[in-house]
């Protein structure tokens, strides 16, 4: 029984994704040739560590007061935002001298102000293609973070049939990790359990909010990213990011990814995407599905 199992699983496993499937030999000219794991990077870990902190910081700042649960048990945090929070309130002050109270933005806000564009889902450009990503306020310069891809992080050997029967959200990285990011179904209950199992007291290690329409993150939409055509080249392409174990612990609560199974110490996979190419406002972001890497 075992092995009919066995036979099965290998079998299936090569229709994830099953709309690539379908379509690797029709589209075989929108390729993505990348000769070596190590070339598949267009930025360096660093600077996307560092675009993450910028936003989460601002983030966490914008939110400050309802960080209260976070800041009562630890209060060096509020120590380490304090210069951040004064100098937010004094922007506040200065923009709205009759209402000198701390205007709180909306993520999307925030993403604009600390970034200098926002991204948002609508339907695709392209017919039949459903949801698509775009930008719908400012410019991103190439080779910037502009998207996290969300989901729940499976390494190779995780159990993920069920949660990947008719799924076309699992992105398989380079190395076969799978990221399951559909915000449906079994793979939504997968998500938020595995969530609520890591939780550390008031100390969150991982958004959820990506499951609803009120993103906390709202870079956290790449699951959305329509593949490229013939006529929409890519205009980002996705890039693997493991989160070092330094990462500060009251800004995980925006990392919109969780492992399947902790049992195995390692470090948190992420993908961002990255842009190719400047993207003005109301362009749609094109990814490219099929990366070959020799
Ligand atoms: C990861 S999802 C992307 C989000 C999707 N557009 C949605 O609304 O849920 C992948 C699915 O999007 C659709 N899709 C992506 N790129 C497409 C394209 N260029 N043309 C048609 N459909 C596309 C396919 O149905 C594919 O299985």
């Amino acid at each position: 029984m075992l092995r009919a199992l066995r036979r099965r699983w290998d079998s299936y496993k090569h229709r994830f994704v099953p709309w690539v499937a379908l379509n690797l030999r029709r589209k075989r000219r929108t390729l993505r040739y990348v000769p070596e794991n190590s070339q598949d990077k267009i930025i360096t870990d660093e600077d996307v560590f560092a675009t993450l902190m910028k936003v989460f910081k601002a983030l966490f700042v914008n939110d400050f007061s309802r960080q209260t649960h976070i800041l009562a048990l630890l209060p060096e945090i509020k120590c380490k935002y304090l210069e951040l929070v004064t100098a937010e309130l004094e922007r506040s002050k200065v923009n709205s001298c009759h209402h000198p109270s701390k205007h709180v933005f909306s993520p999307e806000e925030v993403l604009f102000n600390t970034l200098g564009f926002s991204i948002t889902r609508d339907r695709s450009s392209l017919v039949s293609a459903g949801t698509g990503v775009f930008v719908t306020k400012g410019f991103v310069p190439k080779g910037t973070v502009v998207s996290m891809y969300p989901g729940t992080v499976y390494r190779k050997y995780e159990p993920i049939f069920f949660q990947s029967l008719g799924n076309p959200f699992i992105f398989r990285c380079i190395d076969g990790v799978l990221i399951d990011g559909n915000d449906k179904g079994l793979s939504r209950a997968v998500y938020r359990s595995c969530s609520r199992r890591d939780q550390l007291g008031p100390f969150q290690m991982s958004d959820v909010s990506w499951l609803t329409a009120a993103l906390q993150n709202p870079l956290a939409v790449g699951q959305y990213v329509n593949n490229c055509s013939y006529e929409k080249a890519a205009n980002v392409c996705y890039q693997e990011f493991d989160v070092p174990g330094s990462f500060p612990v009251e800004l995980k609560q925006y990392l919109p990814n969780i492992v399947y199974s902790h049992d195995i110490q390692s470090c948190l996979r992420c993908v961002v995407l990255v842009t190719l190419r400047d993207i003005k406002q109301g362009e749609e972001l094109f990814s490219n599905y099929f990366t070959v890497v020799n």
